[in-house]
């Protein structure tokens, strides 16, 4: 008897870890179960990739999204329905801008209460590292987050029942027990000695504008901060993950950490990649995130950064809010973060590629490959291969177009890459062998997305 499959993929350029080739995709039970040239079988349903590529599905490890809490920033069913547009289809929510933040087995539940069931695409969620909230970490870790993550400036925090930012001493202690627990600790590196004191002193000048804010948050910011958690993981053993790396110095530091034997990764965001501190200028305080957008000169020298590997993944850095507290001009009082979750795939591969001319093995690795083997996630996700959940996306890399608000899925429909000309488009995404996004019939309404335990 010859066996029927539930989805035939044909045709594609299949984007792996190291070439990109015409091959046809079987898929069944929500898993990969070919891939080869000319499969022979049948299926109750075959697409025709022809002219498009095929990669894995973007696994975005840094996403904010607002439930419990503050649902009408961002909530499970609009956040993972922009990233299931974007070709994502694993991402991993961070322990802030709900409320309560995730630093407690019961925020944790709550945040499991308000994603199951609500999300197109899998996802997994961190816990939080907070002063106060140490003896909850081993609890969270039992309940299955995927890592921790702490701040060390302040955040943003829009619940009244703040995440604040790691002292040394909390630092210290924490890498000790996410040590003990073989688990990653994911930092927002920037000092909050240095940052706290630009912005009192712009503020008290009443320079509130975007070139104020940028040079309140310098590079060296993040250079200490980077500096001194890896002197704390270098005394614990402690893995880290640097979050939103915005400066090559930095990438640097990291790779030489890494080049001393220490377990450390980076991430960078499209933002960095793709706009610059001009733009935040032009462009208000949607463009505004912390660390900010750079110069034009320190963008080149992240892709130079990317291109050589030093690089190791790419994170939107979802971080939603209302239209209104985008509009204030007090650049220091404006929300802090960049609405991208859609966008990080096209962006990367229009800057990336169709641009830069950058391999695409080399950016479905950023995207996919290197974030679920950082977090645990191979060999069930992150690449191309039998057995595999079938998360998968398809680009078109000729049928550019200009990003419109409309097209956006979040709740608020304001992000910096609006009226942004990309070079290529996603057509079709599926998580765990079902659609999730067509560019026609758009996000359908099924939210099966599963989590991911850590
Ligand atoms: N509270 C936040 O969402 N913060 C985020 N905001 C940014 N990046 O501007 C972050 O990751 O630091
Ligand atoms: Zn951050
Ligand atoms: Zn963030």
């Amino acid at each position: 008897m010859s066996e029927r499959l539930d989805l035939i993929i044909r045709n594609g350029s299949v984007v792996g870890l190291d070439e990109v080739r015409f091959l046809d995709i079987g898929i069944k039970y929500g898993r990969i179960t070919h891939v080869q040239e000319g499969l022979l079988l049948e299926a109750e349903q075959e697409i025709d990739a022809s002219g498009n590529i095929i990669m894995a599905g973007m696994i975005d490890v840094h996403v904010h999204l607002n439930e419990p809490g503050l649902g009408d920033w961002e909530g499970f069913a609009s956040g993972s329905a922009a990233l299931a547009a974007g070709g994502c289809t694993t991402y991993f929510d961070m322990p802030l801008n709900g409320v309560p933040p995730t630093v407690t087995v019961a925020a944790l539940k709550m945040k499991l209460a308000a994603a199951s069931g609500y999300s197109h695409v899998d996802y997994a969620l961190w816990g939080g590292l907070v002063p106060g909230h140490l003896d909850d970490l081993e609890a969270l870790n039992e309940a299955g987050v995927i890592g921790f993550k702490a701040f060390m400036s302040a955040p943003g925090d829009p619940g009244e029942e703040a995440f604040r930012e790691v002292d040394d001493l909390t630092l210290w202690e924490g890498m000790k027990r996410i040590a003990r627990m073989n688990r990653v600790l994911a930092l927002h590196a920037e000092s909050e000695a240095i940052v706290s004191r630009l912005t009192r002193e712009k503020q008290a000048a009443g320079e509130v504008a975007a070139a104020d804010y940028s040079a309140s948050r310098p590079i060296i910011a993040e250079l200490e901060a980077v500096n001194r958690a890896l002197f704390y993981a270098e005394q614990t053993g402690c893995a880290l993950h640097f979050v939103h790396i915005s400066s090559e110095a930095a990438v640097q530091q990291i790779v030489e950490a890494k080049r001393r034997g220490m377990d450390v990764t980076l991430e960078t965001c499209p933002h960095y990649l793709a706009l610059t501190d001009e733009d935040l200028e032009r462009m208000g305080p949607t463009a505004k995130c912390a660390p900010p957008l750079r110069s034009e000169a320190e963008r080149e020298k992240l892709w130079e950064a990317l291109r050589l590997g030093w690089i190791d993944m790419i994170s939107s850095d979802h971080s939603p809010c209302p239209g209104e507290l985008k509009e204030s001009l007090d650049y220091f009082e404006a929300w802090g973060g960049i609405s991208g979750a859609q966008s990080s795939l096209e962006v990367l591969l229009d800057e990336g590629y169709v641009k830069r001319g950058i391999p695409l093995p080399h950016l479905s690795r950023l995207l996919s490959y290197a974030p679920a083997q950082r977090f645990g996630l191979l060999p069930r996700k992150g690449e191309i291969r039998i057995g595999a959940d079938a998360d998968l996306v398809m680009v078109s890399l000729t049928k550019g177009y200009e990003l419109k608000a409309a097209d956006l899925w979040y709740k608020h429909k304001h992000s910096p890459y609006v009226g942004r000309k990309l070079g290529c488009k996603v057509l079709a995404t599926w998580s765990q062998g079902r659609l999730v996004y067509e560019e026609i019939a758009g996000v359908l309404a099924e939210t099966a997305g599963e989590w991911v335990k850590g």
